[in-house]
């Protein structure tokens, strides 16, 4: 059986004292070279639930084991190797770059920092990587990353984060400012690293793209769980009404699929369904908050239609 790579047990974070929660009980984990996709719209908890994978954030309550360890019990040597042995690319291209760097050097700079191989080998592995999405020589020692437009950043940012060959990668939206052909290099070069051992943690609004990069989805709404499973049956056979809409929303030739979704005013201090203000089937069941619900060998959903 392969090890398990990430678990995350029971995690929620309140950012207030009047405990509105941006994550709620959120549990999953991954085995050594998997790799999973949290889905969801803006303020969902996504970036929220990698930064507390990275032990950037610490959560409410809950606990994180990264390779076997967990993060509330390393000190600060154990929690730099842990590091080491993880690339992560955040959400923002302008903040996520050193400004003052040729592109060559933001992406050798890491291996300097986990005193890999910066020599010979590092800068051909750096030049190759950048040459593979589209940022060429006459850019990379000629320009200065202040110079570089936002789908050119995150390009050299996905560069700079496989340079280091990582065992597992932290990516949050990598490919949101990339045309339709870009996006697929990226895509390419990061289920490239996935087949040859790589895991991978993804976050995404787009159902379509966690499908094309990820074995499995973890789909949150407000901060919950609301289903859990394979990608392409998440994508083909939404249970959870939240993902129903997901699917729905996604661009495709002919009819678009029409959702009735209601506005219901949620009472404050809502302990109900997550989901209950625009839910097409909300019923009184709906006040209590729906645990999630194994259906099936690797699905699961949090909603009282399956109860
Ligand atoms: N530092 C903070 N202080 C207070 N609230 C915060 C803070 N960071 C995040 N939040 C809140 O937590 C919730 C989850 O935010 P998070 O950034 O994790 O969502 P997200 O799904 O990644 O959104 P996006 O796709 O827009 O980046 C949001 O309601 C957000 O307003």
């Amino acid at each position: 059986m392969k090890e398990e790579i990430v678990s995350a047990e029971n995690v929620t974070l309140a950012f207030d004292k009047e405990k509105n929660y941006a994550l709620s009980g959120v549990s999953f984990s991954i085995q050594r070279g998997g790799s999973i996709a949290f889905i969801g719209e803006s303020g969902s908890g996504k970036t929220s639930m990698l930064r507390i994978l990275l032990g950037l954030i610490e959560p409410t309550s809950g606990r994180v084991r990264l390779f076997d360890k967990y993060l509330d019990e390393v000190d600060d040597e154990e929690l730099r190797e842990i590091r080491r042995a993880c690339s992560y690319i955040p959400q923002d291209p302008f903040g996520g770059l050193p400004p003052t760097l040729t592109a060559l050097q933001a992406v050798t700079e890491p291996l300097v920092i986990t005193r890999l191989n910066v020599k010979k080998t590092g800068r051909e592995r750096a030049k190759k990587l950048l040459s593979s999405l589209g940022i060429g020589e006459t850019l990379w020692n000629r320009k200065l990353i202040q110079g570089f437009s936002g789908g050119q950043r995150q390009r050299i940012m996905l560069a700079r984060a496989l340079v280091t060959d990582p065992k597992l990668l932290f990516a949050d939206e990598p490919t949101s400012m990339q045309d339709a052909s870009t996006r697929m290099d990226l895509v390419n070069l990061i289920r490239g690293h996935h087949r040859r051992g790589m895991s991978l943690i993804f976050v995404t609004h787009d159902l379509l793209l966690a499908k094309a990069i990820a074995e499995r989805g973890i789909v949150l709404y407000r901060g919950h769980m609301c289903e859990t499973g394979h990608t392409a049956p998440l994508l083909k056979d939404p249970l959870h009404p939240y993902t129903m809409a997901l699917s729905a929303a996604l661009p495709r030739l002919g009819k678009p699929i029409e959702i009735k979704t209601k506005r219901r005013p949620l009472p404050p201090h809502w302990k109900g369904c997550p989901y209950f203000s625009l839910c097409p089937y909300a019923s009184d069941r709906c006040h209590a908050l729906p645990p999630l619900k194994k259906i099936g060998d690797d699905r699961s959903v949090a909603c009282f239609l399956y109860f």
